[in-house]
């Protein structure tokens, strides 16, 4: 998976890639040529007294260390460029990607792990990218380099490598092996703590008023500390690679130079070789740290990439057909042909069998009591969700066949929990048609019975707007949600308990306004208050996800028992709150 993720978002930045290496080769191959310059000037210059050589020989170190400082500094420049871009596009692609999803994709992965996913997970891939760019290729070249140009210098000290290379690289193994898992775990405890956090934010009021506070708090100190228990386990085993390597290398040096003492002794070496073979081994063994520091990054990264590659490689369940059709002969109906759907995961379907037509310029009215499938029944149109089986047709063509686009520039939805962004009543209402005027947006709003209160706000259309319209009431969010769909003027309306928050009187104006206003689309009204939905032009009555009763008010008194015993319940409340 993480290869596939960088072959995918790397490719475009090949050049900066091929620059970094060709960079990065410069540099490592300087730094390789310094300690034998070094020996040279030791064993040829300062041994023998010549002051020419160590002079001639000291302005080419100069000038090697100057081409080492530069091919290493843009190398890294270069890379971490490429790095940066490759988690701009990878954030880039799971948001584009995420916006396509279903409720049912959605809901499977849920907001916080996207949102750790998309943050999170990209930085440590980028992370491996980044030091990968300025390791990958230096470590191995050193490593190799070192090696060669070591055995170069002395043949008879070159067993002392080949013993403390493998040392290195098992104990930094071990330590790594037991890293791996560790990651998995903790990519996952820090899904938790957003979730938890998430969900205290967004309920915090009523974490306050059933006094949850302490319980709460012990809730999220347990993810935190969760993540923390990992996170400590982790960095011990971090903790623990320093000293190692250190040892490890420190050990080498010794033994460099005890046995290197005794080669100088029987005068088999020089010193300027000794210095330079101390040199040669210390960049072996950091080069294998280094590229044991990537192998710490890549396990971490390779969950990351698994996570990452999830959610890329997850297919919306609601994509569109090969070829969607995107003009339609009808317009402004909707067509329900014994739709059934059932929950991903539920036993029981929500929805039974469910037929019906909604014409334009006419009121189709859904009631039932709660639970009994209303909210699901309208997602099936602008396909929230798929029905299981069955039929679900807008203008005459099966909403599966038709452009998504096509579908949503159809429909306008006002959902149950009207949600509402950050920014200003006239970024939120031109949600609806970005082309919309201002005279448009106060129509809307006269009609969504929001333009008193909007005016009263201090810079009317212009007043802000907090993140979900938490910075005004849950009716004057749901007119302002009103307000947004009708500037769409699409052709079906969908109001989903959209008068629920208003006071009867409101509710009637509204509904009078809207029955002016709109005279060619299909309006579906979900309602619970009989009022709200008397005068609809047809009224289905939904029982445990079945329609019981079809037609008018009037006809429904007679005909269905279950419209009759809902119409007297609320006449008894409201005879009752009358008394
Ligand atoms: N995402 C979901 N996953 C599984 N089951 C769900 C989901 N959403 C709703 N349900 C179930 O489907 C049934 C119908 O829910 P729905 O929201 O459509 O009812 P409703 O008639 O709109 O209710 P209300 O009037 O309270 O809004 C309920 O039993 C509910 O538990």
């Amino acid at each position: 998976m993480l290869f596939l993720t960088l072959r995918t978002f790397l490719r475009p930045y090949k050049g900066l890639l091929t620059a970094v290496l060709i960079l990065s080769l410069i540099g490592t191959m300087a730094a390789l040529y310094l300690p034998s310059l070094n020996a040279r000037i030791i064993d040829d210059g300062v041994t023998k007294g010549d002051t020419d050589l160590i002079w001639h020989v000291g302005g080419i170190m100069l000038a090697v260390s100057a081409v080492q400082a530069i091919g290493s500094m843009s190398a890294v420049y270069f890379g971490a460029k490429a790095a940066m871009a490759f988690g701009r596009d990878v954030r880039g692609s799971i948001f584009h990607h995420v916006m396509s999803f279903s409720s049912r994709e959605l809901n499977r992965f849920g907001a916080p792990s996207l949102i750790t996913r998309n943050t999170n997970d990209v930085q440590q891939v980028q992370m491996l990218v980044m030091m990968a760019c300025t390791m990958l290729l230096s470590a191995p070249i050193t490593m190799v380099g070192g090696i060669v140009m070591a055995i170069r210098e002395d043949a008879g000290l070159s067993w002392l490598v080949a013993v403390a290379v493998p040392l290195l690289a098992a104990a930094v193994a071990l330590i790594i092996s037991r890293m791996r898992p560790l990651f998995k775990i903790m990519q996952g405890r820090i899904d938790t703590v957003n979730r938890v956090l998430r969900e205290q934010i967004t309920g915090i009021r009523v974490v306050r008023a059933f006094v949850r506070e302490p319980y709460e708090t012990a809730r999220f100190a347990m993810a935190n500390a969760e993540v923390t228990e990992t996170a400590t386990s982790v960095g011990r085993l971090m903790a623990s690679m320093f000293p190692v390597v250190m040892f490890i290398l420190n050990l080498s040096s010794v033994a460099v130079l005890w046995f290197g003492a005794h080669r100088i002794e029987s005068g088999q070496m020089q010193i300027g070789s000794l210095t330079a073979f101390l040199t040669y081994m210390i960049q072996i063994l950091m080069s294998v740290m280094m590229a044991t520091f990537l192998l710490v990054l890549a396990p971490r990264a390779m969950v990351c990439a698994e996570r990452i590659q999830e959610v890329l490689q997850t297919e919306s369940s609601v994509s569109a057909s090969g070829s969607p059709i995107t003009t339609t002969a009808e317009h402004g109906t909707v067509e329900f042909g014994s739709a059934t759907f059932t929950y991903p995961g539920a036993d029981h379907p929500v929805l039974r069998n469910v037929s019906f037509t909604a014409q334009p310029g006419q009121t189709t009215a859904i009631i039932g009591s709660t639970g009994s499938g209303k909210t699901t029944l309208v997602s099936l149109i602008p396909r929230l969700f798929d029905a299981t089986s069955g039929s679900v047709r807008v203008d005459g063509v099966e909403v599966r066949d038709l452009d998504q686009e096509a579908l949503w520039s159809r429909i306008g939805l006002v959902p149950q929990k009207p949600y509402l962004f950050s920014g200003t009543v006239a970024s939120n209402l031109r949600h609806g048609n970005p082309e919309a005027t201002d005279e448009e947006l106060w129509d809307a709003l006269r009609i969504a019975q929001a333009a008193d209160f909007v005016e009263a706000m201090s810079g009317g259309l212009d007043a802000p707007i907090s993140q979900g319209g938490t910075n005004v009431s849950g009716g004057q969010r749901q007119r302002l949600s009103i307000a947004r769909a009708l500037v769409r003027k699409p052709e079906i309306y969908i109001f989903d308990d959209s008068f629920s928050a208003l006071d009867v009187a409101t509710d009637a104006r509204l509904r009078a306004a809207l029955k002016a206003e709109i005279t060619d689309a299909a309006v579906i009204i979900v309602g619970q208050r009989v009022a709200t939905i008397a005068d609809a032009d047809t009224i289905l009555v939904l029982e445990d996800g079945a329609i019981v009763g079809q037609g008018t008010h009037d006809e429904l008194l007679s005909t269905c028992l279950t419209y009759a015993e809902i119409v007297d319940s609320q006449l008894s409340a409201e005879e009752a709150a009358a008394a």
